[in-house]
């Protein structure tokens, strides 16, 4: 928390120190006031002297114009350094995030990284712009008042030393137990940012499965849990305010009833005993108000916990220094070769991968055929290094990927993942990922050969054409086509290919195949459901539960590999598979 604020606060800490210092003169303004209304009483309306009750409110009326100056100024510094030091925070965490591996991800959750991007920064901004507007003011005009109190008369101010422990014990009371909730806030808005994400981006399958109820039920519940939270802490802290406005009405009550006999005595005038009731009042609620900062910074707190273990949290996956140039390797070298390679998800019991070993020379085609879940995805972010493997080395053009940077890594290697992910934008800009200065040419290319040319040119501005977020105004057949075409941007010399031609019909993939096919020198992993699909592979490799069930050519699996056979016989007739 400390190391946050210096960090970030350090670069505004001129415009926090005017804000501070506007704050400091405006009190003092403050408590002076006290003291010139008692003044104006005693000797202007006591003395029925006019011109002096004028000349004491003219002061007034100047200071508080002083004062309103001081408090623009302290206004003005607050909200520049709150929102600087937000925007920076932000900057930071969302730079932290991109830099994190798909494992960290996994591990913080993207729904929480959002929650902290977004109210956990706010959070933070509104304890920075709150403590240079208030955290100086009330405290100082507690101490502030409590002095010029005691300068008036020593023995009412015992009035102030009773009243103010006893604010403090409830204070005390009340914290002690709303604190331990604010930590558990945050985490309950992780889960309704989280169910929220799921049911808007998925709306359109939980209606198709009729499960609108079952998410309506999901979300209110999750909204609700929050809620109870929120309200929970609110009941509590919703004591401190009227509780220590009894105490201090109780201590007014105390000092009139302790002052009203020495007023008529003459020990004290009228203007003093207001001026005595004033700075109890001011210092009262300025221990309410140093109370209300408290919750302030506490919830501040908890946010700048989260967000500094974001900020905090080491990457485990770091680029390797090595440049490869797939282009000059040695063409006997293998484009990829796994060595005894295994993976584990964080908390996974069973490895999602188990030792597999392969090789796949440059130029030939790698086809993976498996369950559901047998680990094929997996396999192939480990050749692009989304994870590290556990176990076993993964090499590509000779080259342990860890040693690689990741520049150099993805220049060479281009995965279209299972899902066809689009960005809002134009055509022109979602190509462009791997390649920003890609021309024309290179573009029109890429998407003749993923077969996507024909709608490309048949919309409106071609390549220019707009895409909405997500690319929802593309088939899914035409999404997972562009971005095919965006892998091959760049001429990458080895492409995988996660399942992304499952929402194309059978010629289309065929024909993709054979463009594909076409690409001299370009080593294809193809990741597939569908035997057709990689039948016609250099080399299969069946996966079973993360094992190697089998590999080897179509023929030879379909003799020796059960697992292989029946996936065969579940899509193909005899004679299609032969
Ligand atoms: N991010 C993750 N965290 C934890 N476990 C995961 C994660 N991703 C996948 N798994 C698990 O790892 C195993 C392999 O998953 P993977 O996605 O690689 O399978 P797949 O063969 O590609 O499946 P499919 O054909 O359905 O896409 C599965 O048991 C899955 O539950």
């Amino acid at each position: 928390m400390r190391e946050l604020l210096s960090r970030f606060v350090a670069p505004y800490r001129v415009r926090l120190a005017l804000g501070v210092s506007a704050k400091v003169v405006e009190v003092f303004f403050d408590l002076a006031t006290p003291v010139i209304v008692a003044r104006m009483i005693d000797q202007g309306v006591a003395a029925h002297d006019s011109s002096v009750v004028l000349r004491y409110a003219l002061l007034l009326m100047g200071l508080a114009i002083v004062g309103y100056c001081f408090t623009l100024v302290c206004q003005k510094m607050a909200a520049l350094v709150a929102q600087g030091v937000g925007t920076d925070l932000r900057d930071a965490l969302y730079q932290k995030a991109m830099s994190l591996s798909a494992a960290d991800v996994d591990r913080i959750s993207t729904p929480s990284l959002v929650t902290r991007l977004t109210n956990d920064v706010n959070q933070i901004q509104v304890a920075i712009a709150l403590g240079i507007r208030q955290l100086v003011r009330w405290p100082v005009l507690a101490v502030g008042s409590m002095v010029a109190a005691l300068c008036i008369d020593v023995g009412l101010g015992l009035v102030f030393f009773v009243c103010i422990p006893v604010v403090g014990l409830v204070f005390w009371l009340v914290m002690s137990r709303s604190v331990p909730y604010f930590r558990v806030m945050q985490q309950r808005l992780d889960r309704v940012s989280l169910v929220c994400r799921e049911a808007l981006s998925g709306a359109r399958v939980i209606r198709a499965f009729r499960r609108d109820d079952a998410e309506r039920k999901r979300f209110r519940e999750a909204a609700f849990a929050q809620a109870d939270t929120a309200i929970s802490v609110g009941r509590l802290s919703a004591v401190l305010n009227p509780s220590t406005l009894l105490i201090m009405n109780l201590g007014v009550v105390a000092i009139l009833w302790a002052s009203g006999h020495r007023v008529f005595e003459g020990e004290l005038t009228q203007g003093q005993v207001i001026a005595f009731v004033n700075y109890m009042g001011q210092a009262l609620l300025s221990v309410v108000f140093v109370a209300n900062l408290v919750v302030v910074f506490t919830r501040g707190a908890a946010s700048a916990q989260r967000v500094g273990e974001v900020l905090s949290c080491p990457v485990s996956l770091v680029s390797g220094s090595e440049e490869l140039d797939a282009d000059a390797t040695d063409a006997a070298v293998p484009a990829l070769e796994l060595a005894d390679v295994s993976f584990w998800y964080e908390g996974a019991r069973e490895p999602a991968i188990s030792g597999v070993s392969l090789s796949l020379g440059q130029g030939e085609t790698l086809g993976i055929i498996g369950g559901t879940g047998s680990g094929k995805s997996t396999l192939a972010n480990l050749v692009v290094r989304l994870y590290d493997a556990g176990a076993g080395t993964v090499r590509v053009f000779g080259h342990d990927v860890r040693t690689l940077s990741f520049g150099s890594l993805r220049r060479a290697v281009a995965i279209v993942p299972q899902q066809a992910s689009l960005l809002s934008g134009t055509i022109r800009s979602n190509l462009s990922w791997r390649c920003p200065d890609a021309d024309e040419s290179a573009l029109m290319e890429a998407l003749e050969h993923a077969q996507a040319a024909d709608f490309v040119l048949a919309k409106e501005g071609a390549l220019d054409a707009p895409v909405e977020a997500g690319g929802k105004n593309f088939s899914g057949g035409q999404r997972q086509r562009l971005t095919i075409a965006r892998a091959l941007v760049g001429s990458p010399r080895l492409l995988i290919l996660d399942d992304s031609a499952s929402a194309l019909d059978l010629a289309t993939d065929a024909r993709l195949r054979e463009a594909l096919g076409s690409l001299s020198g370009l080593s294809r992993i193809v990741i597939s459901q569908r035997v057709s699909s990689v039948m016609g592979a250099d080399e299969i490799l069946v996966l079973d539960h993360g094992h190697v069930a089998g590999l080897g050519t179509h023929r030879e699996l379909y003799s020796s590999c059960d697992l292989y056979r029946e996936i065969c016989l579940s899509q193909l007739s005899e004679g299609e598979v032969a």
